[in-house]
């Protein structure tokens, strides 16, 4: 259900609740209740080495803006965590709210944040493509990390000043340089679980790595990510705000900790 606050907004035609899909049993984002969480022992600590020359470009695909990587070699990987397999860096994005009260896919406690982070990776081990990984249960590794309202974040300034240039839906410019590392708070505490996509098409192929930590942005950064259009140029423009969708049943699932 969308948050009774957010009811009289218009809803954009992909968050359409109840937008379910028929015998689904780990979709996603989902409440994270910190005290039902199980901590697991046996978890590693997440392994991060991006290459910043794999950056390619960033993409408003009219849902988010997307910074794509060359996901052609292994050069940008995530391993250990809960994972068995390393994974490649194809792309980032985020999720964000109209205003700072909302935004992000994933709650803790059942409190928003403003906009969440994520970190796209497939299993390049196992399957031949990202296409193909997103229909498998072990195929992606997403790792959100939430954003909330304070200090300035440096790093990502260099996207916040390149997005005029992808107002609207359909647009691309070259971005060749950036280490996504810089987005990840210094604590290496998560939370872990099963789940899906959040966009279509909502296969069940994700798994969840959701830092405990959130990093800080300032109104200004959050404001550029709301003078984005879901709109191509010249149709009427609708600003790229609550882009999110509605919690989902945790249904059969335990969410793991990393930390005690
Ligand atoms: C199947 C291929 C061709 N298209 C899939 C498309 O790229 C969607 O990919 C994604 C990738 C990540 C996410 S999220 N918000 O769960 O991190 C949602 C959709
Ligand atoms: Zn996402």
């Amino acid at each position: 259900r969308r948050p009774d606050s957010l009811h009289h907004l218009p809803v954009h035609p992909l968050w359409q609740s109840p937008l379910t899909i028929p015998g689904g049993t780990r979709q996603s984002p989902i409440n994270i209740q910190w005290r039902d969480s199980v901590y697991d022992p046996f978890l590693k600590p997440l392994k991060i080495s991006y290459d910043p020359a794999t950056c390619l470009h960033i993409w408003n695909n009219g849902y988010s803006f997307l910074v794509e990587f060359d996901d052609s070699t292994d050069r940008s990987i995530i391993d250990g965590g809960p994972l068995e397999n390393q994974y490649r860096l194809k792309q980032f994005h985020f999720h964000w709210g109209a205003i700072n009260d909302w935004g992000s896919e994933h709650t803790v406690d059942c409190k928003f944040y403003p906009a969440e982070l994520h970190l796209v990776h497939w299993n390049a081990v196992v399957y031949p493509t990202f296409e193909e990984a997103v229909m498998e249960g072990d195929g992606l590794a997403v790792i959100g990390v939430f954003l909330k309202l304070g200090a300035r974040h440096e790093g990502l300034q260099t996207l916040v000043d390149a997005l005029p240039a992808v107002k609207h839906k359909d647009t691309v410019i070259e971005f060749d340089v950036f280490d996504p590392s810089c987005l990840m708070p210094s604590c290496p505490d998560y939370w872990t679980y099963a789940g899906s996509l959040t966009t279509p098409p909502l296969t069940e192929s994700v798994t969840w790595i959701i830092k405990k930590q959130p990093i800080e942005v300032d109104e200004d950064q959050l404001e550029a990510f709301r003078m984005l259009l879901f709109t191509s140029d010249g149709e009427e423009e609708k600003r790229m705000v609550d882009n999110f969708r509605p919690l989902q049943p945790l249904m059969n699932r335990t969410v793991r900790s990393s930390f005690q």
